[in-house]
């Protein structure tokens, strides 16, 4: 009999089980021959339901990672995937599609969220009939995501009648009118004080939690981004560290762990404060223990 060798392994592709992929993706923005690498080699996977706090100083990129995840800005190189959606190579039509029914955005500007001139209940039904929903679906889609985001009072409000705070849970409710695949929300909470903004968030969290909205939402706000099971730190265009939280149950308190995110090439960044307490520089010496690495310095 002959011996065959094995079949190759395939391992599965990156991220294949995940909502959304991105894999070392790279944003380059050109300006009067300045090159500015706002994302430079992110990878990022968010899973079905799952609701996740980015959160990184001024100008890491979060913004540009949230663009390219809602299609109105296209990476310069890498992969990036939403339910299926290949954001790299789009058409035109296939962004409009992919705008209309698979994300929903909202803006830190309130005022950039809603139509001035019409009421919380005609925003939200603005996008149901544009893709072609029946008045009674229409109606009853309004009321419905209007309670859930607790401004039903508002239904025949116009923005200038309305706070800051129920402006933006409108917006919530029109970015989910045509039930999207994924919410992305940037500094939703940004113009508000800390009791709107909880508010506010207490309406994107009963969305992830009611209709299991898979949420992306940007916050500088520590006290937002302490109350979702992950939070994910981007530094210089990468992600940098995890936070993954649980929350207290009968038997064990709520614990929250910071992890540092290792790349697929297997880069880890160390924290700086450890370089500088060991003087790590350049070169450090690696070994492997039994159940952890462990990382020296070459003196
Ligand atoms: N359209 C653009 N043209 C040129 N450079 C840009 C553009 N958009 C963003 N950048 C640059 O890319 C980098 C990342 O910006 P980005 O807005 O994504 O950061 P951010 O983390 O969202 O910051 P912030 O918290 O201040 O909103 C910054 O250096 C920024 O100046």
């Amino acid at each position: 009999m002959l011996d065959l060798p094995a079949p190759p392994q395939h391992s599965p592709e990156f991220g294949h089980d995940a909502l959304v992929v991105c894999d070392n993706l790279v944003r380059i923005y050109q300006t009067e021959n300045v090159e500015v690498q706002a994302l430079q080699g992110l990878d990022l996977l968010v899973h079905e339901g799952e609701m996740v706090a980015l959160v990184g100083a001024s100008g890491s990129g979060k913004s540009t990672l949230l663009n390219v995840l809602a299609a109105v800005d296209s990476p310069t190189a890498g992969r990036a995937r939403v339910a299926g959606h290949d954001l790299v190579d789009m058409s035109r039509r296939e962004q409009v599609h992919y705008r209309r029914h698979v994300v929903g955005f909202v803006r830190q500007q309130t005022a950039r969220n809603l139509v001035p001139y019409l009421s919380a209940r005609q925003c939200v039904d603005l996008p149901l009939a544009i893709a072609g929903r029946h008045r009674a679906e229409r109606r009853a889609r309004a009321a419905e995501l209007l309670e859930l985001v607790g401004v039903a009072h508002c239904a025949d409000r116009r923005a200038h009648e309305m706070s800051g705070g129920e402006q933006q849970r409108v917006s919530i409710a029109v970015a989910l009118a045509n039930a999207p695949r994924l919410l992305l929300a940037d500094e939703p909470t940004g113009e508000l004080d800390s009791d709107t903004a909880a508010e506010v968030f207490g309406a994107l969290r009963d969305v992830n939690r009611e209709l299991g909205a898979t949420v992306v939402v940007v916050t500088h706000d520590a006290a937002v981004s302490d109350q979702v099971a992950r939070t994910v730190a981007i530094r210089d265009g990468r992600t940098s560290s995890e936070v993954l939280r649980s929350h207290a149950t009968a038997d064990t308190p709520a614990r929250a762990e910071e992890f540092a995110v290792m790349d697929r090439a297997g880069r880890v960044q160390l924290p700086r404060e450890f370089r500088d307490a060991l003087e790590l520089t350049r070169r450090v010496r690696l070994a492997l223990a039994d159940d952890h690495v462990q990382v020296r310095s070459d003196r």
